[in-house]
């Protein structure tokens, strides 16, 4: 017996995208569905974000919302990603096929920016993105440190840059050019120069998502990044702690004023969990990245705990997501990456992909 592709189209599209907890087609990513002569179901799906942990969850979703279609008895789904460009930058050769430049932001320094921003980069490349970080907090670059390369030098190439790769992710950093020995005492305009310089300069290649992991504050260099780098999109990092939200907010207005879409908060060091009896306390305040989150009209992507590992794994040089894949820090991690993916995406969207259906 054939199977009704209207009725299997219909419950497909009725499925929820475990990500985003949408309906597929509200999210227009069905790519198409076919019957063949034999009654086998193909369908194919494209999702423009990399959420490749939910793919199985998704698809078994698929086969048991199917089982109620007489005939369906061969189902094959298959889930890709295609992830569009954003915003391109004009005259930067090296970002032409950089499809996303995201900024890692937050107001006020020490809150676990960096960290974050590492640990989101490998967790975007789990989902399965090709990913790069610049590190652009020039005056105390630690990105090398946190991923285990800063006794690496990068080559030069034809007047370019040839990224580090560590765990797989692209990076470049100033901390790679410069030693322990000269620390740099740069004005503002100076260090906004140098830096747009290590963008357009490195060979990127293709990336779906290039995270800069942007110094603390609203000055010179944040605002030279946000206006003449083509950002898709900015993240700020906080810490529950009052005086962290305020300038964080700082942070999401000059995000807002340059017309960069804030895709979401990290709140980090929410809570502090005992490693001897267990006991949760929300020693930096309770509360303030959400509603932060819904006072700017932006997601509470999510928020990690104080934990004596995220400090140990990143002083370690391999940070939580690479060391410990498995445990439930690195899991929230994957969410937060995730659903930063598809708020880009959303926010991003050229014209999402059409729906194509056929009898074979
Ligand atoms: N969730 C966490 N749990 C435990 N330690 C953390 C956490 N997040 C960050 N840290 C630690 O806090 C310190 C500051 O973190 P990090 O360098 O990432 O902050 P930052 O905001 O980038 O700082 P800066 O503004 O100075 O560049 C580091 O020692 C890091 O290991």
């Amino acid at each position: 017996m054939q199977p009704d592709i209207t009725q299997i189209e219909a419950i497909v599209l009725a499925c929820i995208e475990p990500t985003t907890g949408l309906p597929l087609g509200q999210l227009e990513t069905v790519h198409s569905v076919v019957v063949d002569e034999q009654g086998k179901v193909d369908i194919d799906l494209c999702l423009g974000f990399a959420c490749a942990s939910s793919h199985k969850a998704l698809a078994e979703g698929i086969y048991h919302s199917l089982q109620v279609v007489a005939g369906a008895v061969d189902v094959d789904v298959e889930i890709t990603t295609d992830i569009a460009y954003g915003p391109r930058a004009e005259g930067l050769p090296n970002l032409a096929q950089v499809k996303h430049v995201v900024a890692v932001a937050s107001g006020k320094g020490g809150v676990g920016k960096s960290t974050t921003t590492v640990n989101l980069a490998l967790a975007l490349a789990a989902e399965g993105a090709q990913v790069g970080i610049l590190d652009a907090d020039i005056y105390g670059p630690s990105l090398p440190h946190l991923l285990g390369v800063a006794n690496q030098r990068p080559q030069a190439q034809n007047n370019t840059i040839v990224p580090i790769e560590a765990q797989g992710i692209k990076v470049m950093s100033m901390g790679f050019l410069v030693t322990e020995q000269t620390p740099m005492v740069w004005r503002g305009p100076m260090a906004a120069g140098a830096l747009q310089q290590m963008l357009g300069q490195t060979q990127w290649g293709e990336l779906d998502y290039l995270l800069v992991d942007m110094p603390p504050g609203t000055g010179d260099i944040q605002l030279t990044l946000s206006q003449k780098v083509p950002l898709s999109g900015a993240v700020i990092v906080t810490t529950p702690q009052d005086i962290a939200l305020l300038d964080a907010k700082k942070g999401i207005e000059m995000f807002q004023k340059v017309q960069v879409p804030v895709l979401g908060i990290v709140e980090n060091m929410s809570t502090h969990v005992c490693s001897n009896c267990g006991h949760e306390e929300p020693i930096f305040g309770h509360g303030g990245g959400q509603s932060m989150a819904e006072s700017y009209h932006t997601q509470l992507l999510g928020s990690l705990p104080l934990a004596l590992s995220i400090r140990e794994h990143g002083d370690g040089g391999l940070p939580t997501v690479a060391a410990e894949p498995s445990s439930e820090i690195s899991q929230r991690y994957c969410k937060i990456a995730r659903t930063l993916g598809a708020n880009l995406w959303r926010s991003n969207a050229p014209v999402p992909p059409s729906i194509e259906i056929s009898d074979d």
